[in-house]
This record gives C-alpha cells, sequence and structure tokens, in this order.
C-alpha cells in the first residue's frame, strides 16, 4: 500500500517505546501512499502494556514535530450498538475517556507550551470534514452497507468487559469499546493536528447473561483479516482526497 516505503523497527528508535501485542508489528514505515507523504505506526501502544500513558501518545510529538498534519487511526473494537454487527466499520465522531475519568490524561504534568495549551477544547476532536469525506469514499466504494458511524469509550483493558460494564457503556451512549486510540487523539489535538479514526467492530460485546460468547483476541484479529482490503481501500482512497491542513489556531 505504501510506495517506496523506508522501515525502521521501534526497537531500534531510541526511546520509543516497544510493541508487545500479538498483530502489531512494532515498525515505522515511510513513504507516500496516492502521492501523498506519509509515515505509519504498524502497531501502537496501550495502556495494559504498562507503559506510562505519555510514552504511549510520544509517538504523536514525534509526529508533530516532523511536520505531520493529519492523523488517520484505525483500531478494533467490540460493538455495544445493538444495530452494529461484526466487520461493520464505525467512524468515530466522539469520545468517551474512561481513564480520563480517573485521572489517566495524557496531558497531565506540566503543559508542554510548545504543542498546545493547557486546557484543549475535545468539542471537536474527530475533524468533522474528513468524516464526511469518508462517508462519501465509502459510498463510492459501495461500504455504506457496513460503513457507521458512533462513538468510541476507551477503557484501561487488558481484561475484557463484563456484562455489566457493557450494559453501563451502552446506556452512557458509547457505541463501541475499546483500549487505545484516544489517548493519542486526546495529544494529537493538543498539538493542533487533526484527526480521524475508525473502528473495526471485530466482536459484539456480550450485553446477556444467557449468551454463551465471549469476547477473545482470536475473534479480533480473524475480524481484522476479513475486512483488511477493504479498511486499506477506504483508508487510502480517503488519503488520496486529504487536503494541506495548517491549523494556525492553538
Ligand atoms: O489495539 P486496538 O486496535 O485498539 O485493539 C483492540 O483489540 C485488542 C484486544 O483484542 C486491544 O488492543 C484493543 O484495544
Ligand atoms: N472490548 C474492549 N476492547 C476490544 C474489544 C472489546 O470487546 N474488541 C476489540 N477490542
Amino acid at each position: 500500500m505504501i510506495k517506496d516505503p523506508e522501515i525502521f523497527r521501534y526497537v531500534d528508535i531510541p526511546n520509543f517505546p516497544k510493541s508487545t501485542v500479538r498483530g502489531h508489528a512494532g515498525r515505522l514505515v515511510f513513504g507516500t501512499l496516492k502521492g501523498k507523504p506519509c509515515v505509519c505506526m504498524q502497531g501502537r501502544f496501550h495502556l495494559y502494556e504498562g507503559y506510562a500513558i505519555q510514552k504511549i501518545t510520544l509517538p504523536m510529538r514525534v509526529f508533530k514535530l516532523m511536520g505531520v498534519q493529519t492523523m488517520i487511526m484505525t483500531n478494533a473494537a467490540g460493538g455495544l450498538n445493538q444495530d452494529f454487527k461484526v466487520g461493520d466499520v464505525m467512524i468515530i465522531k466522539d469520545h468517551i475517556n474512561m481513564p480520563g475519568f480517573a485521572g489517566a490524561n495524557p496531558l497531565c504534568g506540566p503543559n508542554e507550551d510548545r504543542f498546545g495549551v493547557r486546557f484543549p477544547c475535545m468539542s471537536d476532536a474527530y475533524d468533522r470534514e474528513l468524516r464526511r469525506q469518508a462517508l462519501a469514499v465509502g459510498a463510492e466504494l459501495g461500504f455504506s452497507d457496513f460503513l457507521k458511524e458512533g462513538v468510541y469509550c476507551v477503557l484501561g483493558g487488558p481484561s475484557f468487559e463484563t456484562i455489566a460494564e457493557c450494559r453501563m457503556l451502552h446506556l452512557l451512549g458509547a457505541d463501541a469499546v475499546g483500549m487505545s486510540t484516544v489517548h493519542e487523539v486526546i495529544v494529537a489535538r493538543h498539538a493542533g493536528m487533526r484527526c480521524f479514526a475508525l473502528s473495526l467492530i471485530s466482536n459484539k460485546a456480550v450485553m446477556d447473561y444467557e449468551s454463551a460468547e465471549r469476547a477473545n483476541h482470536e475473534e479480533v484479529l480473524e475480524t481484522g483479516r476479513q475486512r483488511a482490503v477493504q479498511l486499506e481501500k477506504l483508508v487510502s482512497t480517503l488519503v488520496g482526497r486529504v487536503e494541506q491542513y495548517n491549523n494556525h489556531c492553538c
């Protein structure tokens, strides 16, 4: 997908965290996608790997310093919205930061004024224009049947949610639940980068005490393999249409 790739392993980059999750290759790939210069993370970092929240989000600040303007993220998530099916792709329109409620926010500590303000706004965390474009691209590609929009809730993991927790998150207005992305979005927005994120609904969150279904990482990986081609097509077509973005308001 990336043309003329230059690949760096995380383990070879000083102070970079290392990927520990199965399915996350742990490499930075530089190159072009549809003629646009880009850098891709093959594997991101999670609280449950034991990293400090600031370490998980360090790549966002590295990207900002490299001149990156737009962040596009994908994740796998459990579907809470009862209209969602396994294999649906949810454009994230907003998030609920559960660890943040308990004080785990990547911007805690002295503010880094060279990146952004002390109290960044999050009501426009997921760029409206990119979401609109993604829906249009999805329709052109014939993906409308499985393309949704919704609210992503992040938890710390690594244990999957209990039935009572899934019911609570659903009542709170979350459409999907996962263990990533939100910390990075907060740091990227703080630094004035534009964010767009997709959740692949890799499993249905279990909401019923009679259900025999059990969340498991195998199913998450398998759904990822099944939707990989369409996700690549959606993201690469969107990237081809992304315009230069300069956010001067911070
Ligand atoms: O890393 P992402 O794509 O968010 O994957 C999700 O899937 C893993 C659990 O199966 C967790 O890492 C969770 O966050
Ligand atoms: N819960 C939390 N994280 C997840 C899930 C889930 O059901 N599926 C993929 N990541």
